[in-house]
């Protein structure tokens, strides 16, 4: 049975059905949520689901407490579902390759610093693409640059205003990432 700890910095809408989908599953367990906000709502949802919780600030993560928590739970892979901090080369050395994040858009484009949630969305907005979507992949020492797994895209309208390219580009992440992550166990 594979352990899985999730990070999030936000609602964790991601996150939930995550947990949702490994329920019951004989593949893989979430042992861990954690985060950097001590209000985050994906907080709430982990306990809904009785999986244990712990907070962490910037300092903590960069000095590697937030690995050594990791690693004593005997975590075999880090999901990274709207986690807003860079994550540290002390982390990815004690997971390489096992570290997974899902981005809101159809990488490389819009994606690096500031490019996260509503930003991401208001970009492509402005840019007036046709498309958009979600990229899941790997995680290296830089910002969405690391190996892409999956990428899903969904069409746009120009009427569409940001935040109704977020809904399709959630309901693209709810659908696709809890499957894709069982099928890199
Ligand atoms: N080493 C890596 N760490 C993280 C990655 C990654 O690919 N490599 N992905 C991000 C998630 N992400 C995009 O998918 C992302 C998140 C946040 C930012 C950003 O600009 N953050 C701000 C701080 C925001 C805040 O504190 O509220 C910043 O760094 O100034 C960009 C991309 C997770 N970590
Ligand atoms: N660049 C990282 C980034 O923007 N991640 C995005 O944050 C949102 C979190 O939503 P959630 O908290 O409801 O899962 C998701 O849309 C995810 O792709």
């Amino acid at each position: 049975m594979k352990k899985i700890a999730i990070l999030a910095s936000g609602s964790g809408s991601n996150a939930e059905k995550i947990m949702e989908h490994f329920q019951f599953s004989d593949k893989a367990q979430i042992v861990q949520i954690g985060s950097n906000k001590e209000d985050a709502y994906v907080l709430e949802r982990a306990k809904k689901y009785g999986v244990p919780t712990f907070t962490f600030n910037k300092t903590a993560l960069e000095q590697g407490t937030v690995t050594e928590k990791l690693i004593e739970n005997q975590v075999d892979w880090v999901i990274l579902a709207g986690f807003l901090l860079k994550i540290p080369q002390n982390l990815i050395n004690k997971f390489p390759n096992n570290i997974i994040n899902i981005h809101p858009a159809l990488l490389p484009k819009y994606g690096g610093i500031g490019m996260y949630g509503m930003n991401v969305h208001s970009a492509v907005k402005e840019a007036g693409e046709k498309e958009t979507g979600i990229t899941i992949h790997l995680v290296n020492e830089n910002y969405d640059e690391g190996k892409i797994i999956f990428q899903a895209a969904t069409s746009i309208d120009e009427k569409d205003s940001a935040e109704e390219i977020a809904q399709k580009v959630h309901a693209l992440e709810h659908k696709y990432f809890p499957q894709i992550i069982e099928s890199m166990l």
